[in-house]
Formats: C-alpha cells, sequence, structure tokens
C-alpha cells in the first residue's frame, strides 16, 4: 500500500512523484457546511442555511439559540481547518503536490471565494470532497448544484458544465474502509469512557446517531443504490459487529436520528434520540454508548443535540450515557479520504479501478446520475448541478 512507509527508505517529502498520482487534478476542494463564528454571524448564517426552504420561524429561532448558548460560535470551521491541515500533512508524507483549497454553502469561505482562490493559484480542474459521508440531496447534490449556481453567478457555467476551473467529487465514502475504521475505534473509546463512568460495558446498547432528513428526501436517496437511512444501517451493523468482536461480548445497536426541522406535518426519519432513549428506559435500559456515525466531526448538531439536549434526557432517565467521538481527524479516516481523492484521480484518468468498499453494498458512485439525491422524489429540482453525467436536472 502506498502508505506504508516502512517498506521504502525515507524520502525527502519534496520529491514529486512522477507522474503524479493526484493527475489530472491540480487541486483539492475541501466543501464543507460552513458555521457561525461570532453572535453577529448566527441570523445571516441561518439565512443561508434556510433560504427557501420552508422552515418555520420559531425552529430558526430554537435553532439560533442553540448556537447563542455556544457563544455565537459553532465548532466546525475550526474542525474543518484541522481536517485541511491533516490532508496536506498526509499529502506532503505521501510527496504528492496537490494544494488543498477550503470552502463553504452556508458561511466564509464561501464557494465563490474558493474558486477565486483556486484561479489565484492556477487550477484548472478540481476534486471536490464534501464532508459527508452519506449520499442524500443535503450530503451530496445540494454541494453539486451550489457549485453550479456559484459558476453560473460568476459567468463562468455554460453548456456543458464549468467554462472556469472544473470540478470532479469523491464518491460518498460511508462505505469506504477508512471511515468505518476511523468509527470503529472512535466507538471503542466510547465504551471505554463508559467503563470510566461506572457503566456496564457488555450490557450497554449502541446507538447509533445521525441527521433526521424528510422522508420525501429519504425516498429520493434510494436513486444511488441504497437510501440514505440504508447507508447508515449497513455500516452501523459493520461497526457493531468488528466492535463486539474487539470487545469479547455481543453489541446490540440501533439507529436513532436527530436534528429534526421542519413543520410537525412533515414526516421526518424517526425514531428521534430523546424518543428512542425514553423507551428503551422505560424497558430497563441502563447503558448507552451514542456514536454519531451521521457527521464526520462534532458539529453543532453533535455539540448540541447529542451532548446537551440527548445528554440531558439520558441523566433525567437515570441511565449511564456516553457519547463516542466522529472521525474528525482520526488517523484511518484522513488516509482513506486522500486514498479516495486518488481513486478519482485514476478514475478520471480512464483507468480501471478497483474500489475499496466494505459492508454488503456497492462503493457509490463517483460520476453521479441524472436524478440522483434529488430533493424530493420525482420533482426535478431546477437547479443545474456539477460532478454528474451532464448538467441535466
Ligand atoms: C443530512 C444533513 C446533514 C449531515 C450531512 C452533513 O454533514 O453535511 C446536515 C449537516 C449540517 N446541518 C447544519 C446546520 C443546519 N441544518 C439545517 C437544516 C437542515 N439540515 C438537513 C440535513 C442535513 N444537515 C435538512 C434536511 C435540513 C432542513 C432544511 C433543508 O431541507 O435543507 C439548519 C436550519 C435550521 C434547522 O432546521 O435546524 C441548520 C442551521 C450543519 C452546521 C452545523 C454547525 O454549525 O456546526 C451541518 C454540518
Ligand atoms: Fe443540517
Amino acid at each position: 500500500m502506498m502508505h506504508d512507509m516502512s517498506v521504502s527508505p525515507a524520502a525527502p517529502a519534496t520529491i514529486p512523484t512522477q507522474p503524479s498520482p493526484a493527475l489530472p487534478y491540480d487541486a483539492l476542494l475541501l466543501y464543507s457546511f460552513g458555521g457561525p463564528n461570532e453572535p453577529a454571524d448566527v441570523v445571516p448564517f441561518l439565512r443561508n442555511v434556510t433560504a427557501g426552504k420552508g422552515i418555520p420561524d420559531a425552529r430558526l429561532e430554537e435553532v439560533g439559540e442553540h448556537y447563542y448558548g455556544f457563544g455565537g460560535k459553532s465548532p466546525i470551521n475550526e474542525q474543518n481547518l484541522a481536517l485541511k491541515t491533516a490532508l496536506e500533512t498526509e499529502l506532503a508524507a505521501r510527496g504528492i503536490e496537490l494544494p488543498v483549497v477550503w470552502g463553504n454553502r452556508n458561511w466564509a469561505p464561501y464557494t465563490d471565494d474558493a474558486i477565486t482562490e483556486l484561479e489565484e493559484i492556477g487550477a484548472k480542474r478540481a476534486v471536490a470532497l464534501v464532508t459527508s459521508a452519506y449520499s442524500s440531496y443535503s450530503g451530496c447534490r445540494q454541494y453539486r448544484e451550489d457549485l453550479a449556481v456559484v459558476l453560473d453567478k460568476r459567468g463562468q457555467l455554460g453548456e456543458e458544465g464549468s467554462t472556469g476551473v472544473e470540478f470532479d467529487k469523491v464518491r460518498s465514502y460511508f462505505n469506504h474502509p477508512g471511515f468505518v475504521e476511523a468509527n470503529v475505534d472512535a466507538v471503542l473509546d466510547g465504551y471505554r469512557a463508559l467503563a470510566d463512568k461506572g457503566g456496564d460495558a457488555a450490557a450497554a446498547k449502541l446507538i447509533f446517531v445521525t441527521h433526521s432528513i424528510p422522508d420525501t428526501m429519504e425516498a429520493a436517496s434510494r436513486v444511488s443504490q441504497a437510501t440514505y437511512s440504508q447507508q447508515h444501517l449497513d455500516v452501523g451493523e459493520l461497526i457493531a459487529s468488528r466492535a463486539s468482536a474487539i470487545l469479547r461480548h455481543p453489541v446490540e445497536w440501533e439507529l436513532a436520528y436527530c436534528s429534526r426541522s421542519g413543520p410537525p406535518s412533515q414526516p421526518w426519519l424517526e425514531p428521534d434520540i430523546n424518543d428512542l432513549l425514553t423507551e428503551r428506559a422505560g424497558e430497563g435500559l441502563r447503558d448507552v454508548v451514542m456514536a454519531p456515525i451521521g457527521f464526520v466531526s462534532d458539529h453543532m448538531e453533535v455539540a448540541y443535540d447529542l451532548d446537551t439536549e440527548a445528554m440531558a434526557t439520558a441523566t433525567e432517565l437515570g441511565m449511564t450515557a456516553v457519547r463516542a467521538g466522529t472521525v474528525g481527524t482520526r488517523e484511518p479516516f484522513v488516509r482513506g479520504l486522500v486514498d479516495l481523492v486518488l481513486e478519482r484521480a485514476a478514475i478520471a484518468r480512464g483507468e480501471d479501478v478497483d474500489e475499496a468498499v466494505v459492508g454488503t453494498l456497492p462503493p457509490f458512485r463517483s460520476v453521479c446520475a441524472p436524478n440522483c439525491c434529488l430533493r424530493r422524489d420525482g420533482e426535478p429540482s431546477g437547479v443545474p448541478a456539477l460532478c454528474g453525467s451532464g448538467l441535466a436536472v
């Protein structure tokens, strides 16, 4: 394996590999959601996120309070900077020259800022790495649409796609070995933390948590081989069975959701983590490890919905609960992301690639299908999207 430095003598990191394994790409776009840095950012950030989404004002005020409770600052930006540094370090260690540019859909540095930076460094063809592991409108297509919308505003969207910097995207990576391995490590740390807290690890339930989405978005996400929830269930089984093998006791697990929004009349994926804790406590469950596999780092949803709200619920119910970490900058995750970038590059070069994958689902598409991950089934978004087979909506 390329990353196994033990098999080759130490080489200076400055010697470029010829030809670069990242070709045809000359830059990596670390593409994320964004979040506020200070109280004055909160309302404009929420406006950016919710433009035209029909989220009730009451929900927005409530979410605003979550941010104000943390000084108006989301942890997400610092975490993305840490991931950027980790990616740069991993690329340098492998002798790969590929500048990393960071951009967000909803806060500075915006997509537009990132494209400007790409132009400034002379990039012609970038590969986008989105900070969402699972495929759905929110975690995939919305990023692809944002690229097209921003290029259009810059006067750089032609019939065939970008007339400026070109973009491809790394596939949804929830079932890549690096992501799964890092989550197994995080879950094992969670079980250790539970034991430290006096919990009964052998009797504990492992509850995976992810962001809820509307049922309609879930249904539309199936276009790419398996729906959003099925993707979680597939890696959940894998993470739990691997953790169980290492812990040497059975690990029972379930999937729960957090951060529901939208009007109450609109069905979203359930059970909510708080409802599930309440129900299981009623059945006698005392010990819980919550593992937020739906998030790649400790976003506000993790800091508020899990560490604050769900923890309070668990405490009220008399449970011993811990929250496992997110993959963050864990070594297997970062290594896996760089492997994925090189895999995407090989696909772009037209090579026959053996895509690394774990679980029962196939590797997700690197080039999205025309109707992939629409917002709602059968309803074309009306917005062109990059990184697919054509600009078709
Ligand atoms: C699947 C999914 C992910 C996981 C994948 C990924 O990681 O990308 C995710 C991530 C995130 N969501 C975030 C924040 C928000 N999401 C909102 C609203 C929504 N999210 C949705 C889905 C998802 N969202 C959906 C279907 C909506 C309804 C509106 C719509 O249909 O689009 C709202 C509006 C208020 C509210 O309703 O809560 C906010 C403020 C932040 C930043 C956190 C921080 O600051 O640390 C992050 C990383
Ligand atoms: Fe969200």
